[in-house]
Formats: C-alpha cells, sequence, structure tokens
C-alpha cells in the first residue's frame, strides 16, 4: 500500500486547519527539555556489592549489557583493574579506550576518536551507555561528545578527583579548549547520572586537591560564609586521606560545596541570565590559564583571578581590609598562588574583554559583597585592574617575607 505523502504547502495547511489565509505564514514551535538527573555520593563504588555503578550503567547483574568506558590514565593506572573486575561481575561488557588526563586531551581530535570507538563499536544510542571516570579534562571532552553523537546520547560521569567531584562533574558543562582559549567548544549536556565516591580522592596529588579546593574557595566566597569558616579551621589538615575518608571536615566540606553549586546551577542551567557568581574567579582566568608556561591548573588560574577580585572588592569598599585579608589568607594557606606573571595589567585588560563579549556586552564581573555573598559589576576600570595587582603583589611579598622569617627562627 502506497503510503499517501502530504505535499505541506502553505496553502494545504492553511486548507486543512481551515485557518484564514495570513499574508505570510508562520509557526510558533515552543518545546521544553525535561532535565533531570541525579548527584549521589557513595562510598565503595567499586565494591561488587555496591550495585550503584552497575544500575547507572544499566546492568541488573543478570542480561549482558555493553558500555563504552572512557578513563583517565592515572585511573587506570591506580584503578583499572579494579573496574575491569566490577564490570565483570556485573556481567557488563566493554569498549575501554584510555586517555591522558591533561588539558591538551581537551582537543577536537580527542573527541572525533572517541566518536570511532562509538561507532566501530556499535554502542547503541540509548540502551547502552559511555562512563566517564576521571577527572574534569575527561569528564569535558566525553560529554561533549556524548551531546554531539548522534546529536546526544546517555552518559555517566564519574569524578576522580576533587574539582571534578565538586564542580565539573556535577554541572551540565562539557567542552574542549581551541587555540588558547578555555571551553571555546562546548555544550550543556547533563549526565544520566554522577557519581561520587571521595575514595577516589586518597590516590589524587597534593597539587590537584589544592587545585580542588580553589573551586571550594570560590563557593564560600561567593556564597557560603559557614564553608569560608570552616576552610579557615580545617585548611592545614585538609589532604587526600581526610577528604578521602570524609572525616569530620573533609566530608562536610565536599557536600557543602557540591549544594552551594548545584543550588547555583540549577534554577540557571543554560545560562540564561549571564550574571552567575559561580564565575567568580573565572573573569580573567579562562583567557590566561593556558598562556602560562608551564600551565598553571585551572584552579590555580581561578586562585589568582579570585585574589585579583578580593582586591578589587577592597578597594571598592566591598570588602573589609580584614576580610580581604582572611581570603588571601585562606588561599596562602590552601597552597594557591596569589600572583602569576601571566596576570600582567594589560593581559588582564584583554582577557576582561574577552570576558565581556562570553557575558553579551557587560563585565558581569562578580565581587564578593562581604564573605559568603556577590554582586555584579559593569564598570570596573584599567587603573582599578593595576590598583588590584599591585595591592596583590605586595600582599604576596609581605607573605613569602613573613614565611622566610618563620623557617628562619
Ligand atoms: N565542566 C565544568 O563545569 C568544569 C568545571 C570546572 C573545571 N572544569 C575543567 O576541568 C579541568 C580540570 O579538571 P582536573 O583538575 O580534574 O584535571 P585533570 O582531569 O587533568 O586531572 C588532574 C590530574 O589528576 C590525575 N587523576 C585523576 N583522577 C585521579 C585519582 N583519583 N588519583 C590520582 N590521580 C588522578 C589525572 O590523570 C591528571 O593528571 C579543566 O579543563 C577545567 O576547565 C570543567
Ligand atoms: O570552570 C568552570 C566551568 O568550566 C566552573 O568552575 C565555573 O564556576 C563556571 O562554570 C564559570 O562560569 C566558567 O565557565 P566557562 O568559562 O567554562 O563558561
Ligand atoms: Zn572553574
Amino acid at each position: 500500500m502506497s503510503i499517501p505523502t502530504v505535499n505541506p504547502t502553505p496553502t494545504s495547511i492553511t486548507a486543512a486547519f481551515d485557518l484564514p489565509k495570513p499574508p505570510g505564514v508562520s509557526w510558533r514551535v515552543r518545546s521544553q527539555q525535561v532535565v533531570d538527573y541525579e548527584v549521589s555520593m557513595t562510598r565503595g563504588l567499586l565494591s561488587t556489592s555496591n550495585s550503584t555503578f552497575a544500575h547507572a550503567c544499566g546492568a541488573d547483574g543478570k542480561r549482558r549489557t555493553r558500555c563504552l568506558v572512557v578513563v583517565d590514565d592515572a585511573v587506570e593506572q591506580l584503578y583499572g583493574e579494579r573496574l575491569r573486575a566490577y564490570f565483570s561481575a556485573w556481567r557488563i561488557a566493554h569498549n575501554w579506550r584510555v586517555v591522558p588526563g591533561d588539558e591538551n586531551t581537551k582537543q577536537l581530535d580527542t573527541a572525533l576518536g572517541l566518536v570511532d570507538d562509538m561507532s566501530s563499536m556499535g554502542i547503541l544510542r540509548r540502551a547502552e551507555k559511555i562512563v566517564a571516570i576521571g577527572g574534569g579534562v575527561v569528564l569535558d571532552v566525553v560529554g561533549m561528545t556524548a551531546s554531539l553523537y548522534r546529536r546526544g546520547v546517555p552518559y555517566i560521569r564519574v569524578p576522580t578527583t576533587l574539582i571534578g567531584q565538586v564542580d565539573a562533574g556535577i554541572g551540565v558543562k562539557t567542552g574542549i579548549n581551541h587555540g588558547q582559549h578555555k571551553n571555546r567548544l562546548g555544550t550543556y549536556c547533563a549526565p544520566e547520572t554522577a557519581l561520587i565516591d571521595p575514595e577516589f580522592l586518597r590516590t589524587v596529588d597534593r597539587r590537584h586537591i589544592n587545585n580542588g579546593l580553589a573551586e571550594i574557595i570560590k563557593m564560600a566566597l561567593i556564597k557560603d560564609s559557614q564553608l569560608f569558616d570552616l576552610l579557615e579551621a580545617t585548611v592545614a589538615s585538609i589532604d587526600p586521606e581526610t577528604l578521602a575518608d570524609c572525616g569530620p571536615a573533609g566530608g562536610e566540606i565536599l557536600s557543602r560545596s557540591i549544594a552551594g553549586m548545584l543550588d547555583e546551577l540549577e534554577p540557571n542551567l543554560w545560562e540564561k541570565v549571564l550574571e552567575r557568581a559561580v564565575d567568580y574567579g573565572h573573569t580573567f582566568s579562562p583567557s590566561l590559564e593556558l598562556r602560562a608556561d608551564p600551565p598553571l591548573l585551572h584552579g590555580e588560574a581561578v586562585a589568582v583571578d579570585m585574589a585579583i577580585c578580593v582586591a578589587l572588592a577592597r578597594n571598592r569598599g566591598l570588602l573589609s581590609e580584614q576580610d580581604a585579608d582572611r581570603a588571601l589568607t585562606l588561599m596562602n594557606a590552601a597552597g594557591l598562588p596569589l600572583t602569576h606573571p601571566v596576570f600582567t595589567a594589560e593581559l588582564l585588560e584583554r582577557a576582561l574583554e574577552d570576558a565581556v563579549k562570553h557575558r553579551d556586552g557587560y563585565q558581569r564581573m562578580p565581587l564578593t559583597a562581604g564573605i559568603g555573598s556577590a554582586v555584579f559589576v559593569n564598570d570596573i576600570t584599567a587603573d582599578e585592574l593595576q590598583a588590584a595587582l599591585s595591592f596583590v603583589a605586595h600582599r604576596d611579598h609581605r607573605a613569602a617575607d613573613s614565611d622566610v622569617l618563620e623557617s628562619a627562627r
């Protein structure tokens, strides 16, 4: 039987709906896309008795299922055997791709390589999952690839670094770098679920723990003064162990950071409103992070940006002298840089120009209005940037000098 084809020319449609023939034909199309995903903290994710990960991968332990696992190279070395043992215990067949946990992985070639993996294994469009296991780099590039493959297929995130667990792994942003630009290409694509097991933090090195503390200090400064107080009281004892054990401070620091970030992200997930408090520390850093040689880690660049913003707020009277000092002292105590040679006055101005483009024509710069809240400004001047740089540089030298004195005692 031939299937009648309707030639939907405007006249036939208007005739079909018996509408008066409008001068120009147009239709308004509106649709809502519900986004509903879970971020769950669970310990012992790789214990074969823990079904959480398996269920997220679509497995029930009886029928065989399949997924594409994309895992960070350090995680492969440290946890690869346990991961594969878990998958076989839960009858999850897998194609396995190891990628370097390195900023250079956030490139289009990596994404296209993953597309080839998905095509060659013939992964089903919905029933079979893509699983990203690693730090923010792996999560970002796998998330973007999953959002592009067949116009979007489901993926699971297992963040294994501190930045991954409190930031990169819990929102909907994915992306890759292009040239000197951070995250210049990317999508908004929610995972089906993000599984946070603090146990992975036990093997993260100190520098990368500090790197993650930058994003946690960001949340404390713009939103959560109690988190700031907790960090101030415990920063000396924060290390991979206390975070992995979720000890008295470790657990609360992780959960408060995650809750604070999700509370900021959920109402404005697609960034319709470009005044975003979580942009704090991300005005200058996106343009300068990749310029540094040797490269700055993401959180380190965010810290230098935040130090400049603390000085800008102090100089405008938005932050008291004492609170500005508390903020810079905490960043210092967290092993984060306050200054970097690539953050020059001239490059700050150029970075701000790019931020204005990213924020649709206005600076929309978040500044702390007291510790734990933020306001947005649109009129920061070059003189203010210069003054802020000088203030932080002087503060940094003073801190360095006192460290020297301390060690000489
Ligand atoms: N999408 C977002 O919303 C978002 C938010 C914040 C940051 N980011 C992005 O995240 C990236 C930074 O993430 P990152 O700091 O996790 O970097 P990363 O992914 O490079 O990981 C850092 C290092 O830790 C290693 N590693 C990973 N897990 C480990 C573990 N459990 N034990 C030991 N070593 C481990 C990696 O191999 C790597 O050498 C940046 O590209 C940044 O732009 C994205
Ligand atoms: O680094 C990121 C996201 O990439 C987060 O830590 C951060 O809070 C915000 O999302 C910033 O808005 C930066 O986002 P973007 O430059 O990637 O758009
Ligand atoms: Zn960030």
